[in-house]
């Protein structure tokens, strides 16, 4: 996994490198500058040959200072460059005014207001980068520029095709930690995009979140040349790892490989299918079983070993009716759960998809979690009588009780790995019972309706205005969600977050040229869960299992493509894995 930054990591990371001798912050800068060219020469190479115009607007601080290395680079290259300040020369930083300096001896700096973007080839925006620290008031005149511009041409006046927008470090209204718009007072009609983001050393945190990869458009790391710093304390490298923000990447790991028998007690024993797990997916009444198939068949396709779906007894013949490997059983209520739980075999359930909000389906999250006392097991049926709603009603998963990794083993009983979706989320929104009973075993995965439900006053922070950086973001949010839960929360959305209690957290991304839109479609998020529920089963830990479930959820729907429905996510697992070389 690629770490992201925030701007002080960044910041700590780059005065590192000057105070150790390797670099001086001027030298830093011209590297900046000229990754900046390269990378506009890299995305239009039909820019390298041949005279062009830019325009550049620069900021205030180094994000400006970088604006005026790349002025005069591409003015050297024998281009047409117009140069204009937000702000006072005057009161530039070192760097950045020896940069402005040197621009002046090649040409004007204009008011920011005069900038005139219709005979440009290319806007080079650095105004602003990860040192925005309130929200900007952009000049009236840029404003209306903006307003005309750009991204798409739509609104193009100019004579020839809209500029390239280039944006250095980050689309300057945008909080690099967040990815959001930090908000002014001012009223105006357009938002600050760019074609190309070139940044620095490392993506950013705000990169991936929120407003900054639609703004940003296609996103190039420039090296700076700079090592980081080495840990080199264990303590040190736990601290940072809970500080460090991940993008989940392609595993590792072989997701069928030895790495997944390490809780297994006999790792060389041959594998059988108890010894990938056994998921249980509780499904809902009667027509509403479909979100509860989906997740089951999602769960034994990302490869646990049996699956269940466990519905109320009179809807097990219309699931009968659409199972064949995935088994089936009736599950009552509560109390037949727990039953049905003694057998420590199930290691990983997966409640919420079509689930319903009754008084079974509470009964059931109570019971997923442990806090349903098993009753006595029940007195056999008199001869004649039929129906009984715990036993299991095909595909029976009767033999011999291998042993198994138990996830959550020392936790008690109840201790099993839950994935929590949908209705289960609701429910835990609803009894403070249900939510005191979560633990390090359970993974919740709320979209950004049931995060609202479930911690309203952390949703509430993340929707207030943003308007000084660097603002509460979605990684914020989701941190604080699986500190309170005491679990992992996967967040969703185009920029899925997923955290764990101790501060571990990951954005799985579904921007750039990961991007698969079609991904939001009814029913994906049912796979996602029971992706979840799948690997949970097979041994994977929650933190884990929930990032490899999403970074696989997305390259289905990538690998599907346009047209996708939710059946088709499990269908595409085994390409994907092909592809993988698993
Ligand atoms: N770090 C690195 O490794 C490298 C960094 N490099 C480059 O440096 C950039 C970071 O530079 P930076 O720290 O000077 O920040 P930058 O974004 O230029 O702006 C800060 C200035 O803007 C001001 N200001 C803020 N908000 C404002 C507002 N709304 N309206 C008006 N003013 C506002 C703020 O004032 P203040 O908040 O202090 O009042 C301060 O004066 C980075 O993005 C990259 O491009 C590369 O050269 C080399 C490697
Ligand atoms: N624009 C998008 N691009 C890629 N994935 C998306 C996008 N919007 C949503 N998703 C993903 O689609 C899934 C939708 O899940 P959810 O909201 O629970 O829908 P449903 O309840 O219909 O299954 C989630 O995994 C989410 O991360
Ligand atoms: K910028």
């Amino acid at each position: 996994m690629t770490e992201l930054l925030t701007a002080a990591q960044m910041r700590a990371i780059e005065q590192a490198a000057i105070a150790n001798g390797e670099v001086t912050g001027l030298e830093l800068m011209e590297r900046a500058g000229r990754g900046v060219v390269e990378a506009i020469f890299a995305e239009w190479p039909e820019l390298r040959a041949g005279t062009f115009r830019a325009v550049v607007l620069c900021g205030p601080g180094n994000n400006g200072g970088d604006g005026f290395v790349v002025a005069r680079l591409l003015k050297e290259w024998g281009w047409g460059v117009e140069v204009f300040l937000y702000g006072d020369a005057e009161k530039l930083p070192p760097d950045a005014r020896v940069n402005y300096e040197r621009w002046r001896g090649m040409g004007e700096v204009g008011w920011i207001r005069a900038a005139d973007f219709n005979r440009a080839d290319v806007v080079v925006d650095a105004i602003f980068g990860i040192g925005l620290s309130r929200g900007f008031e952009i000049p009236a005149a840029l404003n209306h520029e903006y307003h005309h511009f750009l991204r798409d041409g739509l609104w193009w006046t100019g004579e020839t095709r809209p500029p390239y927008i280039v944006a250095i470090d980050i689309t300057s209204e945008l909080d690099a930690d967040s990815g959001r718009r930090l908000e002014t007072s001012q009223e105006w009609g357009g938002e600050m995009g760019a074609h190309l983001t070139v940044t620095f050393h490392a993506p950013k945190v705000g990169h991936y979140l929120d407003s900054a990869p639609a703004a940003g458009g296609r996103l190039r790391v420039v090296d700076l040349g700079i090592d980081v710093p080495e840990l080199d304390s264990w303590d040190e490298r736990q601290v940072r790892q809970r500080q460090i923000v991940q993008r989940v990447e392609r595993p590792e790991w072989n997701i069928w490989g030895p790495s997944l028998t390490k809780r297994n007690p006999e790792p060389s024993a041959p594998a059988h299918k108890f010894s990938h797990g056994h998921a249980l997916v509780l499904s809902g009444p009667p027509g509403h079983g479909g979100a509860g198939r989906l997740a089951a068949r999602g769960a034994l396709r990302i490869g646990a070993g049996l699956v269940t779906v466990g519905c109320p007894p009179e809807a097990v013949a219309e699931n009968a009716a659409r199972l064949d490997a995935v088994m089936l059983r009736g599950v009552a209520d509560g109390e037949v759960l727990a039953r049905v739980l003694e057998d420590r075999r199930i290691n990983a359930l997966c409640l919420g998809p079509g689930l319903g909000m009754g008084e079974r389906e509470a009964g059931l999250v109570a019971a997923a979690l442990g806090l349903a006392e098993c009753p006595p097991p029940p007195t056999p049926p008199h001869k004649g009588e039929g129906g009984r709603d715990d036993l299991p009603t095909r595909g029976t998963d009767a033999s011999g009780g291998l042993p198994l990794p138990l996830v959550g083993r020392g936790q008690g009983r109840g201790a099993r790995a839950v994935v929590l979706d949908a209705d289960a989320l609701t429910m835990l929104s609803r009894s403070p019972e249900l939510f005191d009973a979560l633990h390090k075993t359970c993974v919740l995965t709320p979209h950004a309706g049931e995060f609202a439900r479930l911690f309203p006053d952390i949703a509430a922070k993340l929707e207030a205005p943003a308007v000084r950086g660097p603002a509460y973001s979605k990684v914020d949010a989701t941190r604080e969600a699986a500190a309170r839960a005491g679990c992992v929360v996967l967040f969703k959305g185009p920029d899925t977050v997923i955290a764990a209690p101790d501060g571990r957290c990951a954005i799985n991304s579904a921007h750039y040229d990961r991007a698969a839109p079609w991904l939001a479609t009814a029913g994906s998020g049912d796979v996602l869960a029971g992706f979840i529920a799948g690997l949970l089963a097979r041994g994977f830990a929650p933190f884990d299992a929930a990032c490899t479930a999403a970074w696989l959820h997305v390259e289905c729907a990538r690998s599907f493509g346009p047209g996708l429905i939710a059946e088709d996510l499990p269908e595409e697992l085994p390409k994907v894995f092909r592809a993988l070389g698993v």
